[in-house]
């Protein structure tokens, strides 16, 4: 699988597009982060082993496909990840979820953990990390480190925005969880902010600023 998928389609463009203007209010930034989760849900989520079960139809018996395994587990990197998470379970109902509390220390730009939770049996599940910002990518580093220690050993990172600084830092730290994101940026500015971006996720989504 590629390091790395950015993922093209154009409504996931138009809707990054509106997220991305600083005039959209709270309420359009939540519907519009809960949509773009179920288009790179689906994504992510392309290449999911299969099998088939017995059932009947109406009009006759077949072998229908079905996903194999057990249910697999979004990990919300806290707080962002939560407007995401709104679309993902939409998705897929039945996944289990995970909590990992972090902040970003604004100074150090080094995460500070306030939470963790995650299903005891994460070790038998693909697990999707879930966090709109890769920015210096010190925090899903960190979501990622306490997951593995829980056992979790089939990852994926879903973002929305990925700066090359984030790509190259989670790389490096975790070169087996491949990237889905919607969009790759120019930089980080001298605060650790994703420019162009679409400004502090947290902050937009639930109006704390
Ligand atoms: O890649 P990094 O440099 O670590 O930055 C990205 C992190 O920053 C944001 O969270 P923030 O720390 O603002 O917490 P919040 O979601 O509670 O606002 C974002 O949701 C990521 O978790
Ligand atoms: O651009 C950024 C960087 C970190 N966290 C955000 O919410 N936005
Ligand atoms: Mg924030």
């Amino acid at each position: 699988m590629a390091h790395v998928t950015v993922v093209d389609h154009p409504l996931v463009q138009h809707k990054l597009s509106r997220l991305r203007d600083k005039t959209r209010s709270t309420a359009g930034f939540r519907r519009l982060i809960k949509e773009v989760a179920l288009f790179l849900g689906y994504e992510v989520t392309r290449d999911l082993p299969m099998t088939t079960e017995r059932i009947e139809t109406p009009l006759a018996e077949m072998d229908a496909p079905t996903l194999m395994g057990k249910k697999m587990v979004f990990a919300s990197v806290l707080r962002a990840g939560e407007g995401m998470i709104e679309g993902l379970i939409e998705l897929v109902p039945s996944a289990r979820i995970a909590h990992i509390g972090l902040y970003r220390d604004p100074d150090t730009l080094q995460p500070v953990q306030y939470y963790f939770k995650a299903p005891e049996d994460i070790a038998d599940r693909l697990v999707i990390v879930v966090d709109p910002m890769l920015a210096t990518g010190n925090s899903v580093s960190k979501a990622i480190d306490l997951l593995k220690e829980k056992g979790a050993n089939n990852l994926r990172l879903l973002c929305l925005l990925a700066a090359p600084e984030g790509i190259e830092a989670l790389k490096l730290r975790h070169p087996d969880v491949p990237i889905f994101t919607a969009a790759i940026d120019d930089r980080l500015n001298e605060h650790g902010y994703i420019v162009p971006g679409l400004g502090d996720a947290g902050d937009r989504m639930f109006g704390t600023k």
